[in-house]
């Protein structure tokens, strides 16, 4: 679904080039929902980024479906970005528009009719809970209906994929639960493949079948979560695995 060929990113900085992202391969197979974890800084934003070339590799190649991103025209990147949806910890809604222009700006950039954008503006607007909440500014909402309406307005082109930046890291505990629950809704019901950028260990716990553990740009390791048949090697992995040894592994695991 999403194969990662040796991805690299060097940032230019005035003090010189800096490698934020050594050469990674992976692979988000298709109806998972795949975390990645590490310190501030490890790099799991531009990976995240690097999935819809929202930020440019600067060596290696990004499949989605098939399809080589790194080779699309701009035309047809833009096309194969209508497939991948993304939401971010700070929700990045327009502060000028309402709750339904919000959703319907995605709709506008597909070049949805009219008619339709409307019927689906109001679906995606129930299926989040804000059918209410439609002629209101983003200022007037709270982080997680903020949230929800980003979500729906990553859903509305109906993308296979959905790409989240922390997106519960400035929510209250339980804003965070409902979050995660819609989010698993969206991957159980409508089968879209997750991909999710955190670094909160109970995110993982609870939402992801597996997750990758980024340290200074590297990928120092992959983690099935709950199918795992080996204890993790790394920092972070074995934080996670202390935190709720029985809920993630099964019992041959944690009896070495
Ligand atoms: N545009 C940029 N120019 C220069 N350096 C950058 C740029 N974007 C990111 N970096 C650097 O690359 C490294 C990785 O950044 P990235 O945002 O991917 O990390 P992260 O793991 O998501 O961190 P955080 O959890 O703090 O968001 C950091 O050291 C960051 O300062």
């Amino acid at each position: 679904m999403i194969r990662l060929e040796n991805v690299a990113k060097t940032y230019q900085t005035p003090a010189g080039p800096y490698q934020a992202l050594a050469p990674v391969s992976l692979e988000v197979r298709e109806g998972d929902v795949y975390g990645i974890i590490g310190y501030s800084g490890a790099g799991k934003s531009t990976l995240l980024r690097i999935m819809n070339l929202l930020e440019r590799p600067t060596a290696g190649r990004v499949f989605v479906e098939g399809k080589d991103l790194t080779a699309l025209s701009p035309r047809a990147l833009r096309e194969a970005r209508h497939a991948i949806g993304m939401i971010f910890q700070h929700f990045h809604l327009f502060s000028n528009r309402t709750v339904a222009e919000n959703v319907e700006f995605a709709l506008e950039i597909a070049k949805a009719e009219k008619g339709d954008r409307e019927k689906r503006v109001r679906e995606l607007l129930e299926w989040v809970g804000l059918e209410d909440k439609a002629d209101s500014y983003p200022s007037q909402l709270s982080g997680g209906q903020k949230q929800r309406v980003a979500i729906a307005r990553a859903l509305a082109n109906r993308p296979r994929i959905l790409l989240c930046d922390e997106p519960t890291s400035a929510l209250d505990p339980r804003t965070t639960q409902s979050i995660l629950s819609l989010i698993r809704d969206i991957n159980q019901t409508w089968k879209v493949t997750v991909v999710i950028v955190t670094h909160e260990m109970d995110v993982v716990k609870q939402l992801c079948h597996k997750a990758a553990v980024l340290e200074n740009g590297h990928l120092v390791e992959e983690l099935p979560i709950r199918h795992a048949r080996t204890a993790p090697a790394s920092a972070l992995g074995k934080l996670l695995f202390q935190e709720a040894p029985e809920r993630l592994y099964p019992t041959e695991v944690l009896n070495g």
